[in-house]
């Protein structure tokens, strides 16, 4: 595992945006997988910005993100769907058919879970994931307890997930309690993973991270099995992480 630490947020930005770029540019055809939250936001503006000036081209890319919530519509300002518009899609030239997310609102959500994971595999998989983490270490939605082998499927969000994530909405009551996310195997699956991380609030976080055994106590852990991971991390999220740093 790689472990980069930068600065900042600003910094951890920039540095992932360059890897992304540097990986679109090699595979104009990759398959990303994309992260909600927080943490990328400052990735996806970068990755606007280069788009605007170098025309970096993201007609043959493919994406699939990790997660969408339940009983949102994808117009909803707080889905998944709404917030990758927002922040990436409407601004680069990707097309419309190659950008994927489960869809929250199927009738059928065990079925819609199947269907978004033959997407993946009939796309070969996953070339570059790019991941946030929360707090109590999921990736994607996949809370603690989440089997290590699972694939994409129906969760029930911790209350702490919940919690984490109201500040988006106008109030707790209206944070959906269920979402779709990859699952841990499928994020596995992924041929190459990069891991951010930024504030003193993932601090602990990441000193679980790196220092605990692999565990479903701590979904995020299982990335210590994956040959090619990159974790770039600022320097308030590895104060506690006593790690080697290098890239
Ligand atoms: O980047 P943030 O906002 O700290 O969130 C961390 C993680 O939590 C989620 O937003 C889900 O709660 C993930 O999508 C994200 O990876």
């Amino acid at each position: 595992m790689e472990i980069v630490e930068t600065k900042d947020y600003e910094e951890m930005s920039i540095l992932a945006a360059e890897k992304v770029i540097d990986r679109v540019l090699k595979q104009p055809q990759i398959t990303l997988g994309l992260p909600t939250g927080h943490t990328p936001v400052g990735l996806y503006k970068r990755l606007v910005e280069d788009h605007r000036k170098n025309e970096t081209p993201y007609q043959d890319v493919i994406t699939f993100n990790l997660d969408e919530y339940t009983d949102l519509s994808p117009d909803h300002p707080n889905s998944y769907h709404y917030y990758m518009n927002h922040h990436f899609f409407q601004h680069i030239d990707i097309q419309e058919k190659h950008a994927h997310l489960p869809d929250g609102t199927a009738r059928n959500l065990d079925l819609e879970c199947e269907r978004y994971e033959e997407l993946i595999l009939k796309h070969g998989g996953v070339d570059l994931q790019i991941l946030g983490i929360g707090q109590n270490g999921h990736i994607g939605f996949n809370e603690p307890g989440t089997p290590l082998n699972s694939r994409t499927h129906v969760v029930k969000l911790s209350e702490s997930t919940r919690k984490a994530n109201s500040r988006y909405f106008h109030s707790l009551q209206d944070v959906p309690y269920h979402a779709i996310t990859m699952g841990l195997a499928t994020i596995m699956n992924s041929k190459e993973i990069l891991l951010l991380a930024s504030g003193a609030h993932k601090s602990a976080t990441m000193f679980r991270f790196f220092h605990e055994a692999v565990t479903p106590d701590f979904p995020a852990t299982i990335l210590k099995h994956h040959p090619n991971v990159t974790v770039i991390a600022d320097r308030p999220a590895l104060k506690e992480a006593n790690v080697t740093r290098g890239m």
